[in-house]
């Protein structure tokens, strides 16, 4: 029953059960990282058992794919997959233009390689994650650990002559050590409040030695799927314009998960 669940992960249920509808038969799929990706993993697992669908993924985490695996779900790399016909995942922070902040899972280099290797790339949020400006949310930057404290200085230099409201930049920690990702990098969280000019600020990090991909998607999403916790659903579509609204019956979809 739906009704155990919060409320903010009946809306990521909601987003998550929409945007399955998404998939079609034979297609070979992106799936993201996250606590709304895992929603979808799972509905997308159910669609599979119940339509028999024949769907090939790429995992954008070591997470994810394990989930995927146990849920019955054919993983494979993405040069087995060559390109993918859609990714769905999940964003810590959405504009109206569906410029993107991701990484607060840790996973944005994963997750940019596999939705730019996409024809399509979905987003699945929340209300919460919808803002005016980009910044509110600390901007992750994976960085190598190697010299990792002189791509900070550079980093925080760099910032000193972009339209951004803070340069703090803050090593992401797991226990008492950094935090590594699937490549054994390390990650920076920049806290900015707010990114004036997001474009500018993508390319100026990804040219400083060491950084390796920074958590900004700048016209790589198509559409953005928000979910409420009711079960309203709003599918926005950047490049025809067009709102879509659905209703969810919760309880039903969650019935048919059986997982
Ligand atoms: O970018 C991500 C992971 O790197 C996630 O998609 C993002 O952090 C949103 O996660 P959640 O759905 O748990 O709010």
């Amino acid at each position: 029953m739906t009704l155990d669940l919060s409320p903010a992960d009946r809306a990521k249920f909601a987003t998550a059960r929409r945007a399955v509808d998404f998939v079609e038969d034979g297609m070979r799929l992106g799936l993201g990282t996250g606590s709304t990706a895992a929603w979808m993993v799972r509905c997308l697992a159910a669609r599979i058992r119940d339509e028999g669908l024949n769907i090939t993924t790429v995992a954008t985490s070591t997470r994810t794919a394990e989930q995927a695996r146990s849920l019955g779900i054919k993983v494979v790399t993405l040069d087995e997959a060559k390109w993918l016909d859609l990714t769905i995942d999940g964003a810590d922070e959405f504009d109206a233009d569906l410029n993107l902040i991701k990484g607060g899972g840790g996973a944005h280099l994963q997750e940019k390689i596999v939705a730019t290797a996409s024809d399509r790339m979905v987003v699945i949020a929340d209300p919460s994650k919808e803002v005016e400006t980009l910044g509110a949310f600390p901007l992750p930057l994976e960085v190598l650990a190697f010299g990792l404290n002189a791509s900070r200085t550079l980093v925080e230099q760099a910032l000193t002559s972009l339209d951004v409201a803070g340069r703090e930049a803050v090593l992401r920690m797991n226990g008492d050590q950094p935090y590594r990702t699937d490549e054994g990098n390390c990650i920076l969280d920049l806290h900015l409040r707010r990114i004036g000019d997001p474009r500018q600020l993508s390319m100026v990090m990804n040219q400083i030695p060491g950084v390796v991909e920074n958590g900004l998607f700048i016209d790589i999403c198509d559409a953005v799927v928000i979910g409420h916790a009711d079960g309203r659903t709003e599918t926005r579509d950047i490049a025809t314009g067009s709102i879509d609204e659905r209703q969810i019956d919760l309880d039903a979809a969650f019935a048919t998960l059986g997982n």
